[in-house]
């Protein structure tokens, strides 16, 4: 089946930022077989032409940290720090879930990405308590394309702590290729504070024995390099830089307290980083340098972390915080252009998560795009600066379409993939059941 899709405004955030007024896109299959000018023989080859009346036709954003099984969580433990906030609040209730409450919430997450735009993303869960199969196989029936990723701690005894590597092992091993390569897992130590050295250690080999990605928050806070300097007299990069994590792909989550050499050490590694301004406000933790990791020539991500300390999935939001920190915090207008702000919630995004078969609208890539309707919508006018109001203006709200792998996922503003009526009355029966 071939799709041509006409009348939009495609931008196409390839490496040369071209934007098709009156364009076409061509899908056959899953993939990207046309993108440019309008062409008339291009058309007639279709066997349907879709008439997108002016909507802005963009890539897929890609959310490159999150915890989707937390959404039941949304709106506890605001105005903390995030130590307290995870010691006193999160992990007591991540303590009560149960396999519903892990599937609906995961759920429940996934049907806000998606609506607002996100068509890939990146997510560690902690395993306590919940069904992670079962997860996984929602998960390939919502249609999003993503790695969901069992997190290592070493808490409990020695015998949990053996248990929680080899589910971690089995989880890697089972899913690093599901729903047909659209769903992948990484391994995910959950960070230097909460994981030993030797679990840092089993981690690496798992990753280079299963060839998956490592993925773990690190340097989130001033107080995360003061603990890790004391017990182990290195600062959280160098800690975990001799256990071999850094020594295949990986994505370090936060990278908010960096120095220059580390950024320099990173870069060298190919040490990738997942930017979450909106987290890293709301938890008091700070703001992470993103210009200076750019300018060190590390890829940079951006993304939400999860809704206890957000409170959305909105990358929209992210992108404009994004630009705004830098611009505000360094008192340059200059920095981080609207282009390069845009691409990193896309294309680079993609590329962080070794994912670059998507990110981009380019002949070869995976369909995976959104479009947005300004007809109606008055923050969107003047329509002639699109560009800036993508950034500037438009919400995860703003988003009618959403399109992976070519299949049609949300239209006008409906997930055709997840019975949202069901989720949302299940989540608030769930949700008083735990106790805080
Ligand atoms: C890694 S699985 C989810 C696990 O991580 C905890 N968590 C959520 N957000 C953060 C964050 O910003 N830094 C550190 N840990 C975080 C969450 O409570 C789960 O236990
Ligand atoms: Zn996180």
């Amino acid at each position: 089946m071939k799709t041509a899709y006409i009348n939009g405004l495609f931008f196409t955030v390839n490496d040369n930022y071209d934007v098709y007024e009156n364009g076409m896109l061509v899908v056959e299959g899953k993939l990207i077989t046309y993108i440019g000018e309008y062409d008339q023989q291009e058309r007639e080859k279709a066997d349907e032409v879709v008439d997108l009346h002016g909507k802005w036709v963009l890539p897929g954003l890609v959310n490159t940290h999150s915890h989707i099984v937390m959404t039941i969580l949304r709106g506890i433990g605001d105005d903390m720090l995030l130590k307290p906030w995870l010691e006193r609040k999160i992990w007591p209730l991540e303590q009560q879930f149960t396999p519903e409450i892990g599937k609906t919430s995961a759920l429940l997450g996934v049907s806000e990405m998606l609506k607002s735009g996100t068509t890939t993303f990146s997510d560690m869960f902690n395993p306590t308590g919940i069904d992670s199969d079962a997860i996984m196989e929602a998960l390939s029936e919502t249609g999003i394309r993503g790695a969901f990723s069992h997190t290592v701690f070493s808490f409990g005894s020695e015998g949990e702590q053996r248990q929680n590597l080899r589910e971690a092992e089995r989880f890697a091993k089972t899913y690093r290729h599901f729903a047909d390569g659209r769903l992948t897992t990484m391994v995910a130590p959950h960070s230097p504070y909460t994981c030993s050295p030797q679990a840092l250690e089993e981690c690496a080999r798992i990753a280079r024995e299963y060839g998956v990605i490592a993925h773990i928050h690190v340097s989130e806070t001033e107080g995360e390099i003061e603990e890790i300097v004391s017990r182990y007299g290195a600062r959280p990069v160098e800690h975990i830089s001799r256990t071999g994590l850094f020594n295949g792909p990986a994505v370090m989550a936060h990278g908010v307290v960096l120095n220059d050499e580390e950024r320099e050490f990173l870069r060298e590694k190919d040490v990738r980083v997942a930017h979450n301004p909106v987290s890293n406000l709301k938890l008091g933790s700070g703001v992470a340098d993103v210009a200076g990791l750019l300018d060190a020539g590390i890829k940079v991500g951006i993304a939400t972390d999860g809704v206890a300390s957000n409170n959305n999935f909105d990358m929209f939001e992210e992108m404009r915080i994004t630009a705004l920190l830098q611009k505000g915090t360094r008192k340059n207008t200059t920095i981080l252009p609207t282009e390069t702000v845009l691409r990193l919630a896309t294309k680079t995004g993609a590329q962080v998560l070794g994912m670059n078969h998507t990110g981009s609208l380019e002949k070869g890539k995976q369909a995976d795009f959104i479009t947005i309707d300004p007809a109606d919508k008055p923050h969107l006018q003047p329509v002639s600066e699109a560009k800036s109001h993508l950034l500037y203006a438009a919400g995860g709200r703003d988003v009618s379409d959403v399109f992976i792998d070519g299949r049609q996922i949300v239209k006008n503003g409906e997930c055709l993939t997840i019975d949202e009526e069901r989720i949302i009355s299940e989540i608030n029966r769930l949700r008083k059941t735990l106790k805080e």
